[in-house]
């Protein structure tokens, strides 16, 4: 992908910005560094020492005095590196990302946080859209788009939608006043960003289909567009499995995807996060830099902690499930961190039919270890679990159904 097409000329112009190099530096850097660098005021003069905040459930998250240190300083400009590395796994999880693989040029997975979803979607608009631009939108739409576009002196295209979402055909119709060829000629008035909220649409709730979906993203790749795909409803999708996104069938790297806590956890936290190309996302973080440096390190905190506090719960749960159902036909180590459990089936040569044919069956699905080998055609005995999405419940019967299917097995 030639991203640089897409940048506006102020986008473009941006440069990192010193402090903000020396921040990460120092984020990076191990707690023997002595800095003498950064205008950071000294965390001993913070009257806030510390914090305990209640949780539904009853836990109770606390902010010790040296994490309240942190908290109350200025951090990374792309976010806490403890939450995005978590949120990098389960962008991972959720929508195994083709990007995630690749080289930064080629459009690697980047993420950053943002204020909001709302300050990724201003942003976003702010790097690629320029006054006289085209922009493919299915209206009616969130007023908070556009509010962020129609003082840019875009031209927005309404692209028919139904229940389903956008109509891929009556896009394929506007698309055919240009010729695809046109798309990388300066100037070219070939629209070059597609926005749309594909689940549970603000205000119509229509939920694109994957079908649809797969529509829109092969026109994108015949004229050369990115897809901002909008989704803060994607949690509260009423029925599963959950629609496969645009970003899980992003090959070439060209769909930016907003998601927000606002929707699950709290709005007031003003947590949001970008996913997409590396060059495109440096540049939303050029311009966070810019203007509010980052978002609150207390708030990104406190997620992070609650975040924590739900993995534990459902780590204990998988292994409550574990010991009740495996312990006789499989081995694990309690993991430390992360959403993952790695087990190994006893008298099990290799796990990849058993799971792939058998445990689809049974209706319980796990991955394969072979996968994660470097010669996948390697046998391996061991199988991964994930802790981040399934419900007690869930995870309870799914181990139930995996030990019948091993003791059939064996
Ligand atoms: C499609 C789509 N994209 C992005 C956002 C922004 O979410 P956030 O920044 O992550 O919290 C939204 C939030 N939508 C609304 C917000 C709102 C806030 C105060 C009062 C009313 C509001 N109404 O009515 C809304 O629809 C959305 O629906």
């Amino acid at each position: 992908m030639n991203y640089a097409r897409f940048l506006t000329a102020v986008s473009a112009a941006r440069r990192p910005s010193p402090i903000r190099i020396l921040t990460e530096l120092q984020q990076r850097s191990p707690p023997s560094l002595i800095s003498l660098a950064g205008g950071a005021p000294n965390p001993n003069t913070f009257p806030f020492l510390s914090a305990s905040i209640k949780v539904s459930g009853g836990e109770v998250l606390v902010l010790d005095e040296p994490l309240m240190k942190r908290a109350l300083q200025y951090s990374g400009s792309y976010g806490i590196p403890e939450l995005l590395s978590w949120m990098k796994d389960l962008q991972k999880s959720l929508h195994n990302p083709p990007p995630a693989s690749y080289s930064p040029e080629r459009g690697q997975m980047e993420m950053c946080v943002t204020t909001g979803s709302q300050e990724g979607l201003c942003k976003i608009f702010e790097m690629l859209v320029s006054s006289g631009d085209n922009v493919l939108l299915d209206a009616p739409t969130y007023s908070g788009t556009l509010a962020a576009l129609q003082p840019l002196g875009c031209n927005l295209i309404n692209v028919a939608s139904d229940h389903h979402g956008m109509i891929p055909a009556d896009l394929g119709k506007i698309l055919g006043r240009w010729d695809p060829a046109d798309a990388q000629k300066p100037g070219s008035s070939v629209p070059r960003v597609l926005y749309t909220i594909p689940n549970g649409g603000n205000p119509t709730g229509a939920s694109m289909t994957y079908e649809r979906k797969q529509e829109v993203y092969e026109l994108a790749r015949k004229y050369d567009f990115l897809i901002i795909e909008d989704d803060p409803y994607y949690f509260l999708q009423f029925q599963k499995p959950w629609a496969p996104t645009f970003l899980s069938m992003d090959v070439d790297g060209r769909v930016l995807r907003m998601d927000s806590f606002s929707k699950i956890l709290s709005s007031g936290l003003r947590i949001g996060f970008v996913t997409g190309p590396k060059p495109l996302v440096d540049r939303v973080v050029l311009h966070i830099q810019a203007s509010t440096m980052h978002t609150s390190t207390f708030t990104q905190f406190l997620l992070f902690l609650r975040v924590i506090d739900f993995y534990r719960s459902q780590r204990n749960t998988m292994l409550c499930s574990a010991d009740k159902w495996l312990k006789d036909v499989a081995e694990w180590h309690p993991p430390m961190a992360g959403m993952f459990l790695w087990i190994k089936l006893k008298g099990i040569k290799d796990t990849q039919q058993l799971i792939m044919k058998k445990a689809l069956e049974k209706e319980v699905l796990l991955v394969p270890g072979g996968v994660f080998n470097i010669n996948s055609s390697d046998p391996c005995p061991y199988v991964r679990a994930a802790f981040s999405l399934s419900t007690p419940q869930q995870i309870d019967e799914a181990f139930r159904r995996l030990a019948d299917l091993i003791k059939e097995a064996m």
